[in-house]
This record gives C-alpha cells, sequence and structure tokens, in this order.
C-alpha cells in the first residue's frame, strides 16, 4: 500500500478505525487486511473498480457483517453501539423504500426514530425535497429516490454519514446542491465517507482518497497525491535517434511513471514534470516537439490499478 500521509497511530477520537480487518465470502476475500482510520471533520472518498471491496467494507464500517479477522471500531467502539446512539447516518444504494407514504410521512419517521433528530422540514428542505414532500415515495424519479435517501440518513445530529454512490442517477443540478450539503455536513466536524464512480467528484469533493482494489488499500492520500503518484503528468516529444543507450538514460530520469518509446516517440509520465525535463536536457538530452499534459485522477487510478496487477500477475 502506497501512503501518501504521514499518519501515527489512529487518534482515540478516530471517527472510523480499521485494524487489519478481512473478510472473505466462500474463502474468495473482499477485504484483505484492510488498516485505515478516519477523523471527524474528513471528508473521504472510497474508490475502486467494481468488486474492490467498497461495499462491504461500509456493510462491516456499519455493523451490517463482521469481520471474520480484525477489529472495526466506530467512535472507539463496536459500530452497532455508534448506530444505536444515533451517531452514524447511512445512505446504501441497496434496500427497496417503503412505497404507500408520502416522502413527508417517510422522511418524518425517520426523524422520530432518530434520538437526536433534526425538526422534519428542516431535512425535508436540505434534501430539496420540500416541493414533493407530498408525493407518494413509490412514484419518485431515481434521482429523486436518492434525494430520500439522503435525507434518511441525515434526519439527525449523525457524527458520520456513510454513503455508498449517493449521487447515482442524479442531474447535475442536484449533484452540485447534493455535494455543497455535504460539505456542510462535513463543516460542522462531521465525518463524510463515500463510495463513488465519479472520479471527478472524489477530486473535488474529497480531502482524501482510499483508493481500494481486490480487497486491499492500495493508495492513501489527496486526489493531488494520488495523481502526482500515478505521474500527473503525461511528458511527449520526439528525439532524432534512439538507441539502448538512451533509452537507459531515459529510464533514468527523476519522477519518472512510465515510459514509452515507439519510433522517434517517447512518452513519459512523470510525478513532476519540471524535475524531470530538466534532468532531461541534464543528460544532454534535447527533445523536439515537447509537449507536457495533465492526467486526471481517472487515469491516475487506472495506472496505480494497472501497475499493481502488472506486479501480481
Ligand atoms: N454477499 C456476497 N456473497 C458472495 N460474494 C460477495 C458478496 N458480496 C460481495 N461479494 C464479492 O466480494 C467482492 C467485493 O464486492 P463489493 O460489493 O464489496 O465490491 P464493490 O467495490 O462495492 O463493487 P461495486 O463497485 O461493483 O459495487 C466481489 O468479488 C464480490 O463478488
Amino acid at each position: 500500500m502506497v501512503r501518501m500521509t504521514t499518519t501515527t497511530a489512529p487518534p482515540a477520537t478516530s471517527a472510523v478505525a480499521f485494524e487489519r480487518v478481512s473478510k472473505a465470502y466462500d474463502g474468495v476475500p473482499a477485504v484483505d487486511t484492510l488498516t485505515l482510520d478516519l477523523r471527524p471533520g474528513e471528508t473521504v472518498a472510497l474508490l475502486g473498480p467494481n468488486g474492490a471491496g467498497k461495499s462491504t467494507t461500509l456493510d462491516l464500517l456499519l455493523g451490517l457483517r463482521r469481520p471474520d479477522s480484525g477489529t472495526v471500531r466506530v467512535f472507539g467502539g463496536d459500530p452497532r453501539a455508534a448506530i444505536t446512539a444515533g451517531r452514524v447516518g447511512a445512505m446504501l444504494q441497496s434496500g427497496g423504500l417503503m412505497g404507500e407514504v408520502t416522502v413527508r410521512e417517510l422522511v418524518g419517521l425517520a426523524c422520530a426514530l432518530h434520538p437526536r433528530p433534526h425538526p422534519v422540514d428542516d431535512v425535508l428542505a436540505h434534501a430539496d425535497l420540500t416541493r414533493i414532500a407530498g408525493r407518494d415515495v413509490g412514484r419518485l424519479s431515481g434521482g429523486q429516490e436518492q434525494r430520500v435517501r439522503f435525507a434518511l440518513a441525515t434526519a439527525g445530529a449523525n457524527d458520520l454519514i456513510v454513503l455508498d454512490e449517493p449521487t447515482t442517477g442524479m442531474d447535475v443540478t442536484s449533484r452540485q446542491a447534493f455535494w455543497a450539503t455535504m460539505r456542510e455536513q462535513a463543516d460542522r466536524g462531521r465525518a463524510v465517507l463515500f463510495a463513488t464512480h465519479y472520479l471527478e467528484e472524489a477530486d473535488a469533493i474529497a480531502d482524501r482518497v482510499l483508493v481500494l482494489y481486490r480487497g486491499r488499500l492500495l493508495a492513501d492520500g489527496t486526489a493531488a497525491e494520488i495523481k502526482a503518484r500515478a505521474g500527473a503528468r503525461r511528458i511527449t516529444f520526439d528525439l532524432a535517434g534512439i538507441d539502448e543507450a538512451v533509452t537507459e538514460r531515459l529510464r533514468s530520469l527523476p519522477f519518472l511513471a512510465g515510459l514509452d518509446v515507439s519510433g522517434r516517440t517517447v512518452r513519459l509520465r512523470s510525478g513532476d514534470a519540471d524535475a524531470t525535463v530538466h534532468a532531461l536536457y541534464g543528460l544532454g538530452i534535447y527533445p523536439h516537439n515537447l509537449e507536457v499534459a495533465g492526467l486526471g485522477l481517472e487515469q491516475a487510478f487506472v495506472a496505480i490499478t494497472e501497475a499493481e496487477e502488472a506486479k501480481t500477475a
């Protein structure tokens, strides 16, 4: 695992602490010796391809599944105790909503059941549901249903909010409004953990990004750190003559994360384009048609998982 931020042992105030947690289904590991901690006020994105173990991680965190080994602590204790105390709000993908009740009735029920409820009108307003509060839950669009799930997750004063792909089915405007509300929650000191397939959301919203792959934590850092780790800049240039000796010199460049030579064209990925290009000239290599381009988090993520696949192949 590549840990990009310097962390010490989780403080007693960790919102979530996983200590070498493993969970397998029929002998196939879904989560594999996972260690992580989340602090209050942090907004953390859980990224990973299909089957990486994101939903299993969230299920373990919510006490819906028990680990085969290792410990999961939420606010220093058992996840179920934290949930019973009303400290955790969750918005999961699975599970249907009751259809024969109105939006207001369903959200009202969630508020009534919460040990530290918010007023129903506030919860409806924050989730942008006021206009459709009288509608039957069974008649909502996918995006509206997501907003109802969000309302259920924020019915009371939670200290931790857990969201599994929360903006699936929402249009751009709802998505932006949703994340603005989520930011407010984090600014009030709540920890927010969300799994997403929208990598640009992780980049724009999360203070920290955890990259999961085959149940293991591949990278833990800011989106910028993860991009740098994967070689966030792409450098392309032509050389007059490329032989084995030149290729060997290219391999020695600092911050190099990838090298591809094809004909006269060289393509590099670098964690620090300035330093790499500077060193290129220092080696007496003079590029033509030099281009430097940025790599999005999506490509960075693909590069990290591909590198891991190559290692385990
Ligand atoms: N109930 C289950 N029984 C058997 N295998 C399961 C079960 N739930 C998940 N798995 C397997 O565990 C692995 C991790 O799945 P998980 O749903 O946690 O991943 P994910 O990252 O959430 O994927 P996705 O992005 O597709 O939702 C996968 O190989 C999956 O097939």
